[in-house]
């Protein structure tokens, strides 16, 4: 679909009409509520109210991506050991299907507006859905219901730059470039640019086979972000570089941000994220949990990973709770007209 289509019809439209456009407090019933739950948050000065949606209508100049109520359930045929496995740990099988079918479900109902020239990290722990937020966005795989946007196609650092074990690195620079679209004239122009991000000069001419990991994923590193990529995802690929590599690292999404879209950066390295992101969205058990300020969020992160470390799993479950109480969840409305194509 045209981002100018002229005839695109909101598809929340009914909805929205019956919606206050203003976020609203809702007063929740603290009967509902378990009583440790209710003395935390209290504790901690937090309205004891869930927020209703904010209604985000992207701006058609400002915005590169979008990402509406999107939810995604993985089908897979699975042994009953597999199925064992997965139910010990933080996501259960939802359902079972027949014949050793299972029905994962790994994000939900997830939404949020990135406009350009933000840096956002996704943090969350293992199996909360962060890659497969990355796999939606890059349009190469549909999500189960929802919709993603982008107003041009993101590229996944490390999926566009495969590189080739037995080629030596100059050689590997050439034809990455050339797998990512470049004519032979723009990867030979690129060339220099490639070399000095990746900090590679002495060893251009060996094999990539001879290439230590950190060597080999600056390389790749350096490869992707030379397209100018309008969106760039990095799913874990810098955490192997040195200190020096890491600065130029973040030099160069520094100018990847400044002169076009934005950057998604999956870490576990929560150093990483504070140093990079001008945002940050906290995915788990598929849910958002959060979004925003690096340090706000990184905070509660720590706090909820901290507990769940000690076993204890109803702190945990309180920090869960209280940061979600927080979150003013989003729901997007495109003004005729304003609407990116739809990832992939
Ligand atoms: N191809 C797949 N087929 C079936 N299930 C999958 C597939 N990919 C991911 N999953 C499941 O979806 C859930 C989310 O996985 P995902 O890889 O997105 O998490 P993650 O946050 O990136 O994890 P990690 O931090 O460990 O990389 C998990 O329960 C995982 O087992």
């Amino acid at each position: 679909m045209s981002a100018t289509s002229a005839n695109y019809t909101p598809r929340r439209a009914n909805w929205l009409a019956s919606q206050p456009q203003q976020p609203t407090e809702v007063d929740i019933d603290p009967e509902s509520l378990d009583e440790d739950l209710v003395e935390e948050i209290t504790w901690d000065s937090a309205p004891l109210t869930y927020q209703a949606p904010v209604i985000e209508t992207p701006d058609s100049k400002e915005i590169a991506v979008a990402v509406d109520g999107v939810s995604m359930t993985y089908r897979v045929r699975s042994s009953s050991e597999y199925l064992k496995e997965k139910n010990r740990f933080s996501r259960a099988v939802k359902q079972v299907l027949g014949s050793g079918w299972a029905e994962i479900p790994a994000l939900d109902e997830v939404s949020f507006v990135v406009n350009r020239g933000e840096s956002v990290g996704v943090i969350g722990t293992n199996g909360s859905g962060k890659s497969t937020l990355m796999k939606l966005l890059t349009g190469k795989v549909r999500p189960t219901t929802g919709e993603v946007y982008a107003t041009s196609t993101p590229v996944m650092l490390g999926v566009n730059a495969a590189l080739v074990r037995t080629i030596s690195g100059r050689e590997n620079i050439k034809l990455g470039c050339l797998a990512m679209g470049m004519t032979p004239q723009q990867a030979a122009e690129k060339f220099d640019l490639i070399v000095e991000i990746s900090g590679l000069h002495d060893a251009l001419d060996m094999p990539l086979k001879a290439y230590s990991a950190g060597m080999a994923s600056r390389l790749q590193f350096a490869i992707a972000t030379a397209v100018d990529p309008d969106i760039l995802l990095i799913d874990e690929a810098l955490n192997t570089g040195d200190a020096q590599f890491r600065a130029r690292t973040k030099k160069r999404l520094d100018e990847v941000r400044a002169t076009a879209g934005c950057v998604f950066l999956v870490s576990h390295s929560l150093g990483t994220i504070k140093q990079m992101c001008t945002r940050v969205i906290w995915i788990e058990q598929g849910r958002l949990l959060a979004d925003g300020d690096p340090e706000w969020v990184c905070s509660q992160y720590e706090e909820y990973t901290g507990h769940k470390s000690n076993e204890r799993m109803r702190s945990a479950q309180i920090v869960y709770d209280r940061t979600l109480l927080k979150l003013s969840e989003a729901q997007i409305e495109f003004r005729e007209g304003t609407r990116p194509t739809r990832a992939g």
